[in-house]
C-alpha cells in the first residue's frame, strides 16, 4: 500500500532561520513560504534529490504545531509522508485494521495540491504518519 516517501516534516520556531540554516548552511534549495490556513501552517520545501523536507510554522489560532512546539520548543521531526495510489482505499483498509484515522476521515488538499490524511501518532511506533494521493 505505502510507496514512496514524499516528505519528512520538521517543526520549527523560527522559520526564516530554519530556511537559512537548510539554505545557506546545507546548501539545499528551499522554497518562499506558503501559508496553508487549511492546515494551520505555513510551510517551505526543502527539495532533496530523493524526497523533501516541509519545515512547518504555525498559522492561525489551534495549529496543530503550535500544541506541538508547546511540548517541543526547539522544534523537532513532526511527521512522515507516504504515496499512496487511492487514498480512500488505503483509509478503509487501515480503519478496517483499526488504525486511527484523524480528523473526520475524509481526506483534505495538501501543500502540493494532492488529498492527504494524517493516521494517529500512537498506532505507527510513536510517529505521526501523513498518506498523499500522488
Ligand atoms: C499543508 C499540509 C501539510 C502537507 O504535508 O500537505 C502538512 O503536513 S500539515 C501538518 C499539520 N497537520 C497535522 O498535524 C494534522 C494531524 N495532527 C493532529 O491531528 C494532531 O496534531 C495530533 C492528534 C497528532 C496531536 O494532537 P495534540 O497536539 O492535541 O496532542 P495530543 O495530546 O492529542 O497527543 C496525543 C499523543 O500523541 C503525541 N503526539 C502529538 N503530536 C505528535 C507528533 N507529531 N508525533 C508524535 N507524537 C505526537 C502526544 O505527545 C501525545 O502523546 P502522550 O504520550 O499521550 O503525551
Ligand atoms: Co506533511
Amino acid at each position: 500500500m505505502i510507496g514512496r516517501l514524499n516528505h519528512v516534516a520538521i517543526a520549527v520556531p523560527d522559520l526564516e532561520a530554519a530556511s537559512r540554516q537548510y539554505r545557506d548552511v546545507l546548501g539545499a534549495k528551499v522554497s518562499a513560504p506558503q501559508d496553508e490556513p487549511d492546515h494551520g501552517v505555513t510551510v517551505v520545501f526543502v527539495e532533496l534529490p530523493n524526497s523533501k523536507i516541509e519545515l512547518l510554522y504555525p498559522l492561525g489560532e489551534g495549529s496543530p504545531i503550535a500544541a506541538f512546539l508547546e511540548r517541543n520548543p526547539s522544534g523537532g521531526m513532526h511527521h512522515l509522508c507516504y504515496e499512496v495510489d487511492d487514498i480512500l482505499a488505503a483509509r478503509d483498509r487501515l480503519k478496517a485494521e483499526g488504525a486511527r484515522v484523524l480528523g473526520d476521515g475524509e481526506p483534505k488538499i495538501g501543500a502540493h495540491g494532492k488529498p492527504v490524511l494524517f493516521l494517529h501518532p500512537k498506532d505507527f511506533c510513536g510517529t505521526l504518519v501523513e498518506l498523499e494521493q500522488v
